[in-house]
């Protein structure tokens, strides 16, 4: 890989990395989508039949096998640095994690629409949020970049983060 996004859910990592991965001319990959294609089934329907605990082992063996095999630039999932093993596996990769920060008010704002992740429907606004504070350590310790998006478009965020992160061309990654 050449980057990986992290952040809480609606911090725009799936929006913003296909957007970098078309200026630079990568592939994209966003774990979610791989689960779904592996499970063959959408991320509600995984949570309703198989529980969160399957979710969350199909998300660590999808994260190892895309750090090994792909190129390009990697969205994760909003929970997939929580674990202690896929913090390991990120902080290990040797590719910058750039973190998409955002406040609680423009997550609420961004998901207020929201019918595809289980946990916003599951836990509604407060526990949304407390979900977020317990988590936001996390964030940031996985990461090497930290991008406040709240006052930027998805193209100015890839700005930024174009801004931070030298990309090579080639196959070598970014340095
Ligand atoms: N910088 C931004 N400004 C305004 N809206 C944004 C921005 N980034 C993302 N959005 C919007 O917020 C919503 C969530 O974005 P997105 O799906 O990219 O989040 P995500 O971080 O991938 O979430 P998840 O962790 O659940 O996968 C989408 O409707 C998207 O259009
Ligand atoms: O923050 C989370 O735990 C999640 C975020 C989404 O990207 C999906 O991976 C799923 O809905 C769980
Ligand atoms: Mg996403």
């Amino acid at each position: 890989m050449r980057a990986i996004l992290v952040g809480f859910m609606g911090s725009g990592k799936t929006t913003v990395g296909e957007l970098l991965a078309d200026r630079l001319h990568l592939t994209h990959r966003d774990l979610d989508d791989v689960i779904v294609e592996r499970a063959g089934k959408t991320i509600q329907q995984i949570f309703d039949d198989d529980g969160e605990t399957a979710f969350r082992q199909l998300e660590h063996d999808v994260l190892a096998d895309t750090l090994r095999h792909s190129e390009g630039i990697l969205s994760t999932g909003g929970g997939t640095p929580i674990q202690t093993a896929n913090y390991d596996l990120l902080r290990k990769s040797n590719v910058p994690v750039i973190l998409l920060n955002v406040q609680p008010a423009t997550v609420l704002a961004r998901l207020a629409d929201d019918g595809q992740r289980p946990l916003v429907k599951k836990l509604g606004a407060d526990g949304l949020l407390g979900l977020k504070v317990q988590r936001d350590a996390k964030y940031h310790g996985v990461s090497d970049i930290e991008i406040d998006t709240d006052d930027l478009t998805p193209v100015e965020v890839v700005d930024a983060i174009l801004a931070h992160v030298r990309f090579k061309s080639g196959s070598q990654g970014a340095v």
